[in-house]
């Protein structure tokens, strides 16, 4: 049979891998073990993120560059001191040909270590300010985890932008600019709400000076997920590569240049899919689809003579070049062979937002039947009103998908001023807003206290997260009710006083 055979509800993971292998986005890579095969489905819409994302960054004076995929240990050394803890990931070539390489080198799991040595040349006067650069490219990481297509891969797509500027001020500007467009990207175009927020000490990246996030939220599985990350570096990294200016205000003096860099992955389409999958398969939301309505004739059959059927595939055809000139991304599927049915099925699986079924009795009343993949909604349009109605249906369907996740997302972001309610919330999928007196530590401790009981393993391996809930970011947006130098820290074995409301969630 086709069609996707596990229920997303329970059978989350296996619904998810089936749905990213038949909707034809991913192959996995058997060859070797976290690698996945991007199919044109898949790369129809990062070429949509790419666009959009590009379009937005140039205008802020962004250039594209593309630095070598290799890093020198002695690069690597520069940043040690954060680097141990990710050493375990990266990937060394030792070998060319029967050849032993005098010095190995290691595949870029990010390219700091590559670039900045270059940062550092080309810097020389703040004239040289603010430099700006993007490039898009995989980085490998040898993930030791159990990898997820788009989620977690030993080898992913992603832009890194890499930014130099003469003040902090003007660095936390840009950080924030940026993180906006991620919010665009999850928003707008994959209709996914997203939290932005700060990173706290312990989650941020060791290396940096301070970590700003957009946060997603699976309803599947209630687990909270890391979206995209602006960090400001603050002049750590120039420290580290020697990346200075003359001051301006007083000669022979040099200032570090402070630093940005940010970064968003392919891991926003698993995000997506997560988001909006259901048990016929892919959802996809209108704006990044490849195909946006696809046209299947109905009511032809043995009985339809084959002039007949002709004029009415002529006609078919017709519609098809209107709705391309009306600038709707539009298929028609004319494969023989195959019930309409077994069409309907196979585009629902496909997560075309639009069907539109064409039959003689359509015909007769010059109107087209539509399905709306989101919602399983029915209707006719009037042929004359198809160039206005498909494109306003198809925002319709966006606008729709975005809120029916912003609320569902808003229904499972507890705030949370008793400490008891907090395991019984995120048993319930919930993640929960808490007053947080922000020490790392203290997160550590609330790991361990929300631990829930390890539930037996469910169906097929299914296991419902009981982690413990980590942070996810300090909203922006912060709840009422905070009193500084009165709230407590909600850990009941903390004892501070609060600082900021805090994000937590079990999470990926
Ligand atoms: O997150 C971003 C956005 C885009 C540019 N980079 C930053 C920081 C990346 C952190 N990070 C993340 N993962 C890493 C894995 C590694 F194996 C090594 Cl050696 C280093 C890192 C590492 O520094
Ligand atoms: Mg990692």
């Amino acid at each position: 049979i086709i069609g996707i055979t596990a229920k997303k509800g329970d059978n989350f993971s296996a619904w998810y891998q089936e749905v990213v292998q038949k909707a034809e986005m991913v192959e996995y890579y058997t060859e070797i073990s976290g690698f996945f095969v991007m199919r044109p489905n898949t790369m129809y819409i990062w070429n949509t993120i790419r666009k959009w994302f590009n379009e937005r960054i140039e205008a802020a004076g962004v250039e594209e560059c593309n630095f070598p995929m290799f890093l020198s240990s002695a690069s690597l050394q520069k940043e040690k001191d954060h680097v141990e803890g990710f050493a375990p990931e990266l990937a060394w070539v030792t070998k060319a040909g029967e050849k032993d390489l005098e010095v190995p080198v290691a595949v870029r799991p990010t390219s700091e270590a590559v670039m900045y040595p270059y940062y550092s040349k080309w810097i020389r006067s703040h004239r040289d300010l603010p430099l700006k650069l993007n490039q898009w490219v995989s980085v490998v990481r040898w993930e030791a985890k159990q990898t997820v297509p788009f989620l977690r891969a030993r080898e992913f797509m992603w832009q890194e932008g890499h930014t130099a500027f003469v003040s902090e001020e003007q660095a936390g500007k840009e950080v924030l600019e940026i993180l906006e467009l991620y919010a665009g990207i999850y928003e707008q175009l994959l209709a996914v709400p997203v939290v932005r927020g700060k990173k706290t000490e312990a989650e941020k990246f060791a290396g940096g000076y301070y970590t700003t996030t957009v946060e997603g939220y699976i309803p599947s599985n209630g687990r909270g997920i890391q979206g995209a990350t602006s960090h400001c570096l603050g002049q750590n990294f120039s420290k580290m590569f020697d990346i200075t200016v003359e001051d301006p205000a007083n000669k022979g003096q040099k200032i570090h240049v402070w630093q940005n860099s940010w970064g968003l992955s392919t891991r926003v389409i698993g995000v997506m899919v997560m988001i909006h999958g259901d048990d016929k398969g892919l959802v996809l939301p209108p704006r990044i689809a490849k195909t946006q309505a696809i046209l299947i004739p109905v009511g032809l059959t043995a009985k339809t003579t084959p002039e007949d059927k002709e004029k009415h595939l002529d006609r078919m055809y017709e519609l098809l070049a209107t709705l391309k000139k009306a600038g709707v991304r539009t298929e028609i599927d004319t494969r023989e062979g195959y019930t309409p049915a077994w069409k309907f099925n196979d585009w629902e699986m496909k997560g075309v937002p639009v069907r539109l079924e064409f039959g003689p009795k359509d015909a007769a009343k010059d109107v087209v039947s539509f399905a709306r993949r989101d919602t399983g909604e029915k209707g006719t349009i009037p042929i004359e009103e198809l160039t206005t109605k498909v494109p306003e249906l198809l925002e319709t369907i966006q606008q729709d998908m975005y809120n029916k996740a912003e609320k569902t997302f808003r229904e499972h972001r507890v705030k949370i001023t008793n400490w008891d309610e907090v395991v019984p919330a995120l048993d319930a999928k919930n993640v929960v807003i808490i007053p947080s007196c922000l020490v790392p530590a203290c997160e550590d401790r609330i790991k361990e206290l929300t631990r829930g009981e390890d539930l037996p393993e469910g169906p097929d391996g299914l296991k419902v997260p009981s982690m413990g809930m980590k942070s996810l970011c300090i909203p922006f947006e912060q709840p009422e009710g905070l009193v500084k130098g009165e709230t407590k820290c909600l850990n009941p074995e903390c004892g501070r006083l609060a600082e900021s409301f805090c994000m937590f969630g079990r999470s990926y």
